[in-house]
């Protein structure tokens, strides 16, 4: 990179930032999401840290972020209120320790807290009672709103001190307030920070009396010496001060210090979705007093404190093209190519695109900005365009033929699809769905081989898997005898499957794992029901299941009437595969039973999903889809979707990833040990006499 290119990357970001912090700070109503922003932040310090001298006295690095308005008096903090500096991992934090341990030439004390997503306040008292209180401003000068600081009912107005004290904390709105006041505003906010922001810089405090501000203190300068921070944090609980009890004190030679640290941050990263309070990280600071005066500040941030951030920042770069992939049922997908950029700790150059219409609600188009971010840190998705392409190339448009096969696209609901059953792209999508480690597991046929089987003829359809002889690709190149015995023996092994997880390998569309679930404890447990069904064209049958709706319904026996399906299940069958469920169905008389457990976001332990709720059904819980008044209990992972939201104005039981855990355990079901999963035999012997059948003749 030459410097001139350099200076022209850095004017740019610091007026992006400079732009963004007006909107957040005093308009309460930014444009970019914070980890934009930050991500924004980090790729501006790297260029100054490679080019110091194209540094700018206003960067937003060497300084904080300013909420001044006109609307209030300004006065000087008589303490620094600054900015944090951040880490998005846990090897960052602990080498930020290290770090600091180092500094300060001994072990030291350190307190975690959580870092409450809300508004920046501090707060005078002289002669007891509050004097001012003030907005963080610019970090030296802030605005004077104690009017409305005082409506705030968690906040002393009078306190047993009468040298000088000053509080810092945070301002928010409970979870549980926001939508109904929201619903009140002019134009609603974004999210309860900016609601908060917002109400505590209006002019009347009439107004903002009417909006329930909660305050949780973090940080107390008191007028006689202390020597920690948990010491002052004790003198400001005694003096009637809310401090958020969650939070853990690391004193000096804690052992298992790094364990600790460790499971706090798990425990607060799968609890947070059932606080009544949004946090978006972690605060670790240093406990001593005299090192923290001893390592300073840096002009945007203290020396002695680290945010460790839940959202690792978004990358940004450049959309070189979109290419479309045709899968197994024949829907066409678009794909993203990028301009290869590092996403923590990744590189990322292909991301999905979903559908048409997903990219035209992006308006994307080659040559475009964009901004990345990876969902429940997983799964790299186009958040946005960050900046249009200048050459003015129009949005992309899905092709009108198959890319495959040159069959013309039809178009079902939001996607599109290719037609053609014998499409190559189809044949290959099925065959190696089928076989892979999730499906019917035969390992040895990994993606090349098929490809090779297919492009060489030797297989056409799922069926030839069981009716070609393998032995005679002896002569091929790279078939050994022992491969080809694998092959064999990986075929004649996945015959032993159980019907349900060959149901969800034939790639029927609309049925996955948590569908064949509903069938099988509804009690259709056989291929041959299903098709008696489906010759009937009895949707009720399908649809008086929680969990499957009128559409998967009619899709499921569209397939099953389809006289090619048909023909391929019947010749399965014959290569001896299992068409009828053998276990137990349903499991009564489990310390579950009653509950209706709904599932939402992604977890640590139970990936993919379906293993929670293999857990909660074998307790005898019933599995929904969706959150409806009957539902009792909502798994909530990380990154929650609008279930969460549904759950809560329901009121139904939130429960964490490690509630849930716990909840197992009480069980007696060892969630880790795969072996002991599901109930005890003793349930064997009560098994509920199965349903009678309805449809046999
Ligand atoms: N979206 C945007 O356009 C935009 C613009 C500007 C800033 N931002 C966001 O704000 C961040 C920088 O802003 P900032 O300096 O206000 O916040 P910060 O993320 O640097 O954190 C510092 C703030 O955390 C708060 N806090 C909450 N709990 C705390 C605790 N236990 N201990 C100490 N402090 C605690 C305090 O208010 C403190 O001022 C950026 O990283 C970005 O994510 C976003
Ligand atoms: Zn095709």
């Amino acid at each position: 990179m030459t410097e001139q290119e350099a200076k022209r990357e850095i004017d740019r970001l610091v007026e992006l930032l400079q732009r963004a912090d007006y909107e957040y700070y005093v308009l309460g109503r930014p444009h970019l999401t914070d980890q934009e922003y930050d991500s924004l932040f980090e790729r501006l310090k790297t260029l100054e840290t490679r080019f110091p001298h194209l540094r700018r006295p206003d960067s937003p690095i060497q300084r904080v972020g300013s909420d001044l308005t006109v609307d209030f008096p300004e006065v000087a903090h008589t303490i620094p209120v600054l900015s944090l500096d951040k880490a998005y991992t846990e090897t960052e934090v602990l080498s930020w320790i290290e770090k600091t341990e180092r500094a300060a030439g001994k072990p030291l004390g350190f307190v975690i807290e959580e870092k409450i997503d809300g508004v920046s306040l501090v707060l005078y008292y002289r002669g007891g009672i509050l004097d001012r209180a003030v907005t963080r401003g610019n970090g030296r000068v802030g605005n004077d709103i104690t009017p409305n600081a005082r409506t705030i009912r968690q906040i002393p107005l009078r306190i047993p001190e009468n040298g000088e004290v000053v509080v810092r904390g945070e301002v928010y709105l409970p979870l549980q307030y926001f939508d109904e006041i929201n619903a009140r505003m002019e134009v609603p906010y974004a999210n309860p920070r900016n609601l908060a922001g917002g109400v505590l810089r209006r002019k009347n405090s009439a107004e903002v009396a009417r909006v329930p501000l909660h305050f949780l203190a973090y940080d107390g300068y008191l007028p006689f010496p202390v020597a920690t921070y948990t010491e002052s944090l004790d003198y400001l609980i005694d003096w009637g001060f809310p401090v958020n009890p969650r939070h853990e004190r690391l004193p000096a030679g804690t052992p298992d210090r790094e364990a600790r640290i460790r499971t706090f941050i798990e425990r607060e990263r799968s609890g947070r979705a059932t606080l009544d309070y949004q946090i978006d990280g972690l605060v670790f600071k240093v406990n001593e007093l005299d090192v923290r005066e001893r390592l300073g500040y840096t002009g945007h941030h203290p020396r002695w404190a680290i945010a460790y951030k839940f959202e690792a920042p978004q990358a940004v770069t450049e959309l070189l093209r979109i290419d479309v992939q045709v899968g197994r049922t024949g829907r066409v997908t678009p794909v993203a190519r990028l301009k290869p950029v590092e996403l923590s700790g990744s590189t990322i150059s292909n991301v999905t695109l979903h559908n048409e219409d997903y990219v035209q609600a992006l308006e994307l188009a080659p040559g475009d900005l964009v901004a990345i971010s990876k969902r429940g840190d997983v799964i790299p998705a186009i958040e946005k365009v960050v900046e249009k392409n200048e050459e003015g190339v129009p949005v992309w448009r899905m092709p009108e033929h198959c890319p495959e096969c040159g069959s013309p696209l039809e178009r079902r609901g939001a996607h599109h699809f290719c037609p053609n059953r014998n499409c190559p792209a189809v044949i290959t999508g099925r065959l190696k769905f089928f076989v892979s480690p999730k499906q019917m597991d035969i390992r040895v046929l990994g993606n090349e081989t098929i490809d090779f089987l297919v492009e060489k003829g030797y297989i056409r359809r799922i069926p030839d898997l069981y009716t070609f002889d393998y032995w005679k690709l002896l002569d091929e190149p790279g078939f050994g005898e022992k491969k080809i015995s694998q092959i064999v023996q990986g075929i004649e092994e996945s015959k032993k499957r159980p019907f349900s997880t060959v149901l969800v390998a034939l790639g029927i569309p609309e049925v996955g794992p948590s569908v064949v679930e509903t069938l099988i404890r509804g009690g259709i447990t056989s291929i041959d029901r299903l098709f008696t069904i489906a010759d009937r064209g009895d949707v009720e049958a399908l649809t008086r299941l929680e969990g499957i709706g009128e559409k998967t319904a009619r899709q499921l026996m569209e397939t099953l009437r389809d006289p090619e399906w048909r023909k391929e299940i019947e010749e399965l069958r014959k290569a001896g595969l299992s068409f009828e469920e053998e276990r137990p169905t349903v499991v009564s008389g489990g310390p579950f039973e009653g509950q209706a457990w709904c599932v939402t976001g992604s977890f640590r332990h139970f990936t993919p999903r379906s293993k929670a709720e293999e857990l909660i059904a074998s307790l005898g819980g019933k599995v929904v889809s969706s959150v409806s008044s009957k539902t009792t209990h909502l798994l909530v992972g990380e990154n929650p979707g609008s279930k969460l939201e549904k759950a809560r104005s329901l009121g139904v039981r939130l429960v964490s990833e490690d509630q849930f855990i716990e909840m197992l355990k009480a069980a007696g079901v060892d969630p880790f040990n795969e072996k002991e999963k599901g109930p005890s035999a003793s349930q064997e012997a009560s098994e509920p006499p199965r349903q009678p059948d309805l449809f046999s003749s």
